[in-house]
């Protein structure tokens, strides 16, 4: 897990991810408790207005039974049928034919008295019966005509009733006032007219609407009146209960109503929410490619860089790439390249401080002992090395009267000279000691360091720096002891040790002069 997390691709990918699932989740809980409830509570409202197209559907129906009833109430033949002055009415209109046509169960007359004046209609068992009054065989009649009393005697005014009716089976009813059609009359009697609810009626009323409906008889209840249940994605129940008669019961609508706004609105979600999603995955992509190209590859090249600076020893050129562009790390590149050089001169500028002396800007101690010690090293060069110890006479002399500034000059231009004359023959020239200096000569033989010794002296002498003081000479001199690696001398402080006994022999011999460290056998026969 810590390494996967230490790529930066890597933690880009997660939180990219974890942006990319926030948003998702976001938009599924604005769906969830933003939209859904909007798309729920505009299903309630289109199955409400549904219910009422089914309702006034009824109602239409009710309106014909009400045009129905008024029809033949307001027919003068009706009239004086109730009237009594037309007996022939029943066998001219009232037959089995009629309520058949009519889709009639049961037409029943009163009377000004409001007595049963004629009752035609179906009994219990569907047998046609056509009666003056309730008594047997149409005493099937009598609980309607009991009802249809007691209405009229409460009833204020002359107006057409009409009724649902939700017995065993479902059922419309109206009554009317008998009237003559063309006089403002009292009415004669009244007519009352029941229709069934049967099959066909109900299917001519689903054409008409365009609701899948049923219609059913159901005891009236307490509580809400109307009830919605989403039973498939695709499909609702609506309920409504509808009051009729008796006063107990209601007519029930049931309505299989679909769940098409729902459906679109979902439909139109899940695009949102599918193009949403690849919109934001391909966004993801595009985001890693372009930090891929971007950041990470410039990246690679830098650290690349970086490790072939800490490989070679000479400073690689840094890649085009890297150097030419404009950008953070194109900058940050240059910025690095930058420190490095100053860097590197730093330490250059340290290394010299440490290997040259400040004064005379000769090689200082360590810087000859380590190439003392190099020079030894070498196998084939180590039997001709020599060096050479030089001491200035009468130095203090020298400062005491000149002073210690000019003592600085002098040691300078010593210095100086003594480059000029050894370092072109590759020899090390070091400031030593105060005012000693020592020299390197490797693959040199002794003799051939004094000849060179000698030279020097002479370049010295030259110089003819004024020393008034000294004793031994009106110029400044110095004293010159060498040596060269034997076979009992193999170390530089060994080889050093010897040439500084030269010097010191050179120094009691009288000065500005050079003396050979010489074991018996190299004395020369003169010498010995
Ligand atoms: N101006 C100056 N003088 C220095 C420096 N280092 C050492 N000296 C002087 O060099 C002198 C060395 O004197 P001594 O060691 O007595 O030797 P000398 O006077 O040269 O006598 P001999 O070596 O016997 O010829 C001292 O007076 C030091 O003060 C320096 O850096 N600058």
């Amino acid at each position: 897990m810590t390494t996967v997390l230490t790529s930066l691709r890597n933690r880009f990918l997660l939180s990219l991810c974890g942006v990319l699932c926030l948003a998702l989740l976001a938009l599924v809980l604005i769906a969830r408790y933003q939209i859904m409830p909007i798309l729920l509570e505009d299903e309630e409202t289109f199955a409400s207005a549904e219910l009422d197209r089914a309702e006034r559907a009824l109602g239409s129906e009710l309106n014909h039974m009400r045009r129905l009833v008024e029809d033949w109430a307001y027919w003068d033949d009706s009239f004086d049928f109730v009237s009594g002055k037309r007996p022939e009415y029943v066998d001219s209109n009232l037959y089995e034919d009629t309520l058949e046509t009519l889709d009639l169960e049961l037409m029943l007359f009163l009377d000004a008295d409001r007595e049963a004046f004629w009752v035609v209609g179906y009994d219990e068992e569907g047998e046609f019966t056509s009666c003056p009054g309730v008594a047997p065989p149409c005493d099937w009649a009598e609980p309607a005509r009991d009802f249809l009393v007691r209405h009229i005697e409460q009833k204020a005014d002359d107006a057409t009733d009409t009724w649902l009716l939700a017995q065993s089976e479902l059922a419309m009813a109206a009554l009317s006032p008998i009237h003559q059609s063309r006089e403002a009359s009292p009415a004669a009697g009244w007519l009352a007219m029941v229709r069934p609810f049967n099959a066909p009626w109900i299917e001519q009323l689903r054409d008409t609407t365009g609701i899948q409906m049923e219609l059913s008889p159901v005891p009236q209840q307490e509580g809400p009146i109307q009830y919605l249940e989403r039973v498939s994605p695709t499909h609702m129940a609506a309920q409504r209960l509808i009051p009729a008669l008796p006063p107990n019961r209601a007519v029930r609508i049931d309505a299989l109503l679909p769940r098409q706004r729902y459906q679109a609105s979902l439909e139109t979600f899940r695009f949102a929410l599918y193009w949403t999603g690849g919109v934001l995955i391909v966004t993801l992509l595009i985001v890693l490619w372009l930090l891929e190209r971007m950041v990470l590859l410039p990246l690679r090249q830098f650290t690349h860089y970086t490790q072939r600076v800490h490989r070679e020893v000479v400073l690689p050129a840094m890649p085009d790439s890297l150097a030419a562009r404009h950008d953070e790390i194109g900058t940050l590149a240059r910025e690095f390249r930058h420190l490095l050089d100053h860097q590197r001169k730093q330490s250059e500028q340290l290394l010299e401080l440490s290997q040259h002396d400040p004064l005379t800007g000769v090689a200082n101690r360590r810087l000859f002992d380590e190439r003392f010690a190099e020079a030894l090293s070498l196998r084939s060069a180590r039997h001709r090395t020599s060096a050479m110890m030089i001491d200035i006479d009468h130095f203090k002399l020298y400062n005491d009267h000149y002073g210690h500034q000019a003592g600085d000059i002098c040691l300078m231009t010593l210095a100086q000279c003594m480059e000029d004359c050894l370092k072109p023959h590759g020899f090390l020239v070091a400031r030593t000691g105060g005012e000693e200096f020592s020299v390197l000569l490797p693959g040199t033989s002794l003799d051939i360091a004094l000849a060179h010794a000698r030279e020097l002296l002479k370049a010295i002498n030259a110089l003819e720096m004024p020393h008034e003081f000294s004793p031994t000479s009106t110029s400044v001199t110095v004293s010159i002891g060498v040596a060269a690696h034997q076979a009992d001398m193999t170390t530089p402080s060994d080889i050093m040790r010897a040439a500084d006994q030269a010097m010191y022999q050179a120094k009691t011999g009288g000065r500005n002069r050079v003396e050979a460290y010489r074991t018996s056998d190299q004395l020369s026969p003169v010498e010995r």
